[in-house]
């Protein structure tokens, strides 16, 4: 990691009347990173990210990015730092060309616009008002406005809520192009998917702190869980040929349905058992350890309360 990170919290605090919503937070983003930010609603992933952009004052702590006090330096920030954060509030009267060159005007070298449009795929819509786009259409074009003085660091907060599979998809390309371009992003999120797929490290956000900070397949491995196999037998399974295997931590079984937890290659392992000791396995199913797992492990809860009753 290069001396100076990218972006440098150190111990913010932020309160709100008599709501704390940042207890104590502190981060350090490399150059180069994708660096997740996930937590639930209201774990103060909004709040910390306005302090790290600036656009809030933090009670305690300080924030540098690219070595720059955001709060002393707001004129040369602007000019290194994007930003695209929930509900930006744009002249929604203008068309997409319309808004792309209103804000080209507030850089010293702006990204073309026609060709900025083209990055996102707003080509076909350039001449569309802001209104009359579909929701990730303007999702989009948000992130062309966070990208168009061509920063060094970006933030994008809840990339791709309320988006659709394909434009979600959409929107992952867009960040890894970002990646590719040498840019450190700063993605807030309370969707692991997309975190686990675009993030080279990631903070999990809990009630105003971080509780763990690592890559994705780190947090993964930290929480200690195991990968799940399960199948249905449908003759008994012999006693301790399951155990025996490397891979195996744990075997459970309810009448003929097994599940079985490990690590590394379990699925093979176990289906390679079992087809040598002539027990015929049908429904199986490999379940991986996922964020969330993570998430259940280091606080109790899931990062998706509706999911919480369902797992
Ligand atoms: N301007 C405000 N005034 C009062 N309370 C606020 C304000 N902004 C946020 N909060 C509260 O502070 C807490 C943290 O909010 P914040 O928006 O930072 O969380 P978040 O993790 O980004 O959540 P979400 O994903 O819902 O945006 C929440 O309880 C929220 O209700």
């Amino acid at each position: 990691m290069p001396s100076t990170p990218a972006v440098e919290a150190e111990r913010l605090h932020k309160r709100y009347r008599a709501k704390v919503a940042v207890e104590e937070i502190s981060l350090s983003v490399g150059a180069g990173e994708i660096f997740g930010v996930l937590g639930r609603n209201g774990a103060g992933k909004t709040t910390t990210v306005e302090m790290i952009a600036g656009l809030r004052r933090p009670d305690r702590g300080t924030v540098r990015v690219l070595g720059l006090d955001v709060r002393r330096d707001r004129a040369r920030l602007r000019q290194v730092l994007g930003v695209q954060l929930q509900d930006a509030t744009l002249h929604h009267a203008l068309t997409v060309t319309e808004l792309v060159r209103l804000y080209a005007t507030f850089y010293p070298d702006p990204v073309p616009a026609g060709e900025l449009i083209e990055s996102v795929s707003l080509t076909d819509s350039a001449r569309t008002r802001f209104d009359n786009l579909s929701g990730g259409q303007q999702q989009r074009l948000s992130i062309a406005l966070a990208l168009i003085g061509r920063p060094r660091v970006v933030i994008l907060d809840e990339l791709t809520t309320g988006l659709d599979p394909e434009a979600r998809r959409h929107m992952w390309a867009t960040v890894e192009g970002l990646r590719e371009s040498g840019v450190t992003v700063l993605l807030v999120s309370h969707a692991m998917e997309e975190v686990e797929r675009l993030c080279d490290r990631v903070a999990l956000l809990d009630a105003g702190r971080v509780v763990a900070l690592d890559s994705p397949a780190g947090l993964v491995r930290r929480a200690g869980f195991a990968q799940r196999v399960t199948f249905r037998a449908a003759s008994p399974v012999p006693e301790g040929l399951l155990e025996g295997l490397a891979e195996v931590e744990r075997v459970r079984a309810d009448g003929d349905r097994v599940t079985v937890e490990g690590k590394g290659d379990l699925l093979q392992a176990v289906s390679v058992a079992l087809v040598r000791a002539g027990v015929v396995a049908t429904e199986t199913r490999s379940v991986q350890a996922n964020l969330d797992d993570a998430f259940v492990a280091l606080t109790g809860h899931r990062l998706d309360p509706e999911e919480e009753s369902t797992r």
